[in-house]
């Protein structure tokens, strides 16, 4: 018996189910040539399907023995089945037959905008320019508040809750998708500050705070972790950086830091500096400073990140030819810059990790990292799905 009740609710006529003939036909029998990533509950393989014509897919085996596997892949049917739009990946299909939980979703030829930021050299050899960069935070800004929201014909209400860099795939034509909806949830219905008690989920270097300290979910949740995307976008750096300095292992602390001191040009992606207009890099980093706000109800809904973010891209393309970068502080730093103890400050950190808030709940680290600092020795660890008393990484403030 599989792991997943496909109960005729579930399935959506629009997903097509597939038995695993066609799964294994699809991918050479799950061929090891075929693998094109790995996550926390699977691998994932090219592949090929026939639906009238040859269509290459993208095949998310997920790992039948994991419990909270089978809850994430009955979630992402659930979700991607009800929401369908242009700025989320699509799910084509999925097999769940002889334990095996399967997901089949359109293949998106460009990998995850992770892997252009921070794995350049390796698949990747140049970095991406800074206007694409704005038109990738653009389209998953847009297809997070599709989802936040929703449009006039079909509405959305529903939080992500793993908003990150690698769950932003990349088309042909560089068009960016939202994937990955097995920690979503559906609701709240009413206003975007209302919220859903849950346990606490979501990846490292990413968590809201807030949410972390009251398990109260709301959008502004995946707004924060937005703000997070945005600045690897800037700075080219992971959320978490176990080989920096202490204080910059947190890129949400560090960068807000940098914003508010004016020294972002001191984390600024060095490829960028004769690229971005200085008004553009204002409004970028001001919006990114309000989704990173400590307040949920600070942060800008994603709908209004949307229309800043076009606005900050008027800018770049305009015609003015002073594009010059300079060190900037944004309006939200110089308006907090009176009130003290609002200004964050990355402490030192102990060596080790510093608890930002404690209570036993479940996170789902599906991999990490644990450097030693001052050796070369990284371990990374694949655990599907662990129960854990939560330490952010991010260092302590002083207040
Ligand atoms: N639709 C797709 N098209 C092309 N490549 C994909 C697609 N979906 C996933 N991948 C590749 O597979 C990798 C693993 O994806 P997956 O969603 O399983 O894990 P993740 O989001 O990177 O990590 P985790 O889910 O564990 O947090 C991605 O990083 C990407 O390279």
């Amino acid at each position: 018996m599989s792991g997943y009740d496909s109960s005729p609710s579930m399935s959506s006529s629009l997903s097509r189910r597939f038995s695993l003939f066609e799964m294994k036909s699809a991918t050479d029998n799950f061929a090891d040539e075929l693998v094109i990533g790995r996550g926390g509950f699977g691998k994932v393989y090219k592949g090929s399907i026939t639906d009238g014509e040859n269509i290459t897919v993208a095949v998310k085996r997920l790992n039948p023995r994991s419990r909270q596997g089978a809850r994430e892949f009955r979630t992402e049917i659930e979700m991607l089945s009800r929401f369908r739009y242009r700025y989320l990946v699509s799910l084509i299909g999925y097999c769940d037959q002889s334990e095996e939980m399967i997901l089949v979703y359109e293949y998106m030829p460009r990998g995850t905008l992770a892997d252009h930021l921070h794995k350049l050299g390796k698949n990747y050899s140049a970095p991406l320019p800074w206007l694409r960069r704005l038109r990738i935070c653009i389209d998953a800004a847009r297809g997070l508040d599709y989802l936040h929201i929703g449009t006039s014909i079909q509405p959305g209400k529903a939080i992500h809750r793993d908003v990150k860099s690698s769950n932003i795939l990349l088309d042909d034509n560089w068009d960016a998708k939202i994937s990955d909806f097995g920690l979503s949830r559906l609701g709240p219905e009413d206003e975007a500050y209302s919220h859903v008690s849950t346990e606490v989920k979501g990846t490292f270097g990413y968590l809201d705070p807030e949410y972390s300290l009251t398990r109260r979910l709301t959008r502004k949740s995946d707004v924060y972790a937005f703000g997070v995307v945005m600045l690897e976008a800037l700075c080219g750096r992971p959320a978490v950086d176990l080989s920096a300095d202490e204080e910059q292992w947190g890129l949400a602390v560090w960068g807000q830091y940098c914003i508010r001191e004016g020294t972002v040009d001191e984390i600024i992606d060095p490829s960028l500096r004769e690229e971005i207009r200085k008004d553009c890099l204002m409004e970028f980093v001001q919006i990114a400073d309000e989704c990173l706000h400590h307040l949920p109800r600070k942060r800008p809904t994603m709908a209004e990140v949307v229309v800043r973010l076009e606005f900050a891209m008027a800018m770049q393309e305009g015609n003015d030819s002073s594009i010059v970068f300079k060190p900037v502080k944004s309006a939200l730093a110089l308006q907090e810059q009176e009130d003290s103890s609002d200004i964050v400050k990355p402490a030192k950190m102990t060596r080790k990790v510093q608890p930002y808030f404690s209570g036993t709940t479940s996170g789902t680290i599906k991999s990490f990292r644990i450097c030693l600092i001052g050796t070369v020795k990284c371990i990374n660890l694949s655990v599907p799905t662990i129960s854990i008393k939560v330490a952010s990484l991010l260092p302590n403030f002083e207040m």
